[in-house]
Formats: structure tokens, sequence, C-alpha cells
């Protein structure tokens, strides 16, 4: 099957700064599961922007879903997003909506019939371990808990492609095996999963996952192979 994203000699600068990504290519297979990783301020958070389609790229060519996602007209943006789940650093709750109803988001924006989303929603609290807090303002819940209503809400759509910054930087250590095996069931179903982390003990719990290292900026491996097994960062 066709890559599901195609990077070609990709470049990003803020403003009028120097660039914080240089000659990035490489491609995912679908279906597969990557981690990202580097040292703080890499740009692997910016990496992750492009592939949600958050951040324009300077320079080279994306290709996302078979299509030039950098030409894409700005119309076609929402359609493109919802088959992307994104789970961002700083969670980017809605405020004024409970728990369940931010789950239940992006099933309401895809048109589910209100009698359809109260089982998966539920079902997805229940996975987090926070159905008991269904009805709790982000505001009132822990940064942990954030995030477990964050990746809740990225995978319920079961998205083609789920994209995580840090998932499980606010999480203690079971926890984290278990989001990780919730990404690990939607991988199963085939969705691509893209995992941004400087957790080890997170790299080594997927043996078939790959990885792409970035430094200052660059792919440390220059033709965009992506290795396997891991290997540590520093
Ligand atoms: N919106 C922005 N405007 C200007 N510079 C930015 C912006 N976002 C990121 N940068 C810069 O780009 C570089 C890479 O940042 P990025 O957040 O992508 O790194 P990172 O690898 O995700 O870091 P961390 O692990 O600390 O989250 C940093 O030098 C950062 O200061």
């Amino acid at each position: 099957m066709a890559n599901i994203v195609q990077f070609e000699q990709v470049g990003l600068r803020y403003g009028s700064g120097p660039e914080t990504l240089s000659d990035i290519s490489f491609s995912l297979a679908p279906g597969a599961f990557y981690f990202v990783t580097g040292a703080s301020g890499a740009g692997k958070t910016s990496l992750l922007k492009l592939l949600y389609l958050a951040q324009r790229p300077s320079r080279g060519v994306i290709r996302l879903f078979g299509e030039d996602a950098v030409m894409l007209p700005r119309h076609r943006l929402p359609g493109f997003r919802r088959r992307i789940g994104v789970v961002f650093q700083d969670f980017r709750l809605v405020p004024h909506l409970s728990a369940y109803e931010n789950v239940a988001l992006p099933l309401r924006i895809a048109g589910i019939a209100d009698d359809e989303i109260d089982e998966p929603v539920r079902e997805m609290l229940a996975w987090v371990g926070l159905l008991q807090r269904a009805g709790s303002r982000p505001a009132t819940l822990s940064g942990g808990e954030q995030q477990r209503i964050a990746i809740a809400r990225a995978v319920i759509g079961r998205p083609e492609m789920l994209v995580a910054d840090e998932p499980t930087g606010n999480v203690d250590p079971e926890m984290a095996d278990r989001l990780l095996h919730l990404f690990v069931s939607l991988n199963k179903l085939g969705t691509t999963v893209v995992v941004a982390t400087h957790d080890f003990h997170m790299l080594g719990r997927i043996p078939d996952a790959r990885m792409m290292r970035i430094d200052k900026g660059r792919l440390d491996d220059p033709t965009g192979a992506l290795r396997h097994p891991p290997r540590p960062v520093e």
C-alpha cells in the first residue's frame, strides 16, 4: 500500500530566524508505529505540527493520504484534520466542556447521532480510568487526568493516523503502560501511530516500533531511513 505520509526535503523556519527543521525526508507506512525522539528543542513538536497540518513548511514537499498537503486549499484542511487524532503536549481541552463532552467532541463533529455517542465515550473514559470524572471540567482535573482525557478524545474516532506529543509525560508508569496499550490496540486496528517521547521505558515497550531521531532540526539519518530496533536517546 502507498505511504500515508511522505516528506521530501522539508524545511521549517519560524519568522525570519534560522531553520528549525532542515532537509527532512522520510515516509510513513500505513499501519506502522513510529517514535520520534531527540533532545529538548531538537524539533519534535515542530515535526508533529507539520504532520497534523498545524504548520506549513517553508520549503519542500509533504504528501498526506496521497495528496499534496502543502498546496491543499484552506477549505479542505478540516476534512484532512478529521482523519488525524492529535494528543497535544498542552492537551488543549475545551475549558467550558466536561471531560465527557471533550471526549465526545470528535464524534459530534463527525455527525454521529446522540444515541450512538454515549457507549463509546463511556468505554473510552473507562479505558483511561476516568469514568467517575465524566462530569468534571478540565480545570478541576490534574495534569495527568487532563492528558488522559486528551488521549481519549484523540483516539475515540479511530483516526487513520494518531499523532501524540509526549503523551505519557504526566502519568505514572502504570498508567503510561495502559495508555501505550491503548495506542497499540488502535494501531492493530490499522491506525498509523506517531508518538514523540523522551520516555526510554516507552521506547522499549513496542518491539515493532520504528524510530525517527531528530538532532538539531535534522533527521540523524540523512537518507531518512527508519531505525529498528530503537536505540537510546541521550
Ligand atoms: N512558534 C515558534 N516560533 C519560534 N520558534 C519556535 C516556535 N516553536 C518552536 N520554536 C523553536 O523551534 C525549536 C524546536 O522546538 P520544538 O518545540 O519543535 O522542539 P522539541 O524537540 O519538541 O522540544 P521539547 O522536547 O522541549 O518539547 C526550538 O528552538 C524552539 O524554540
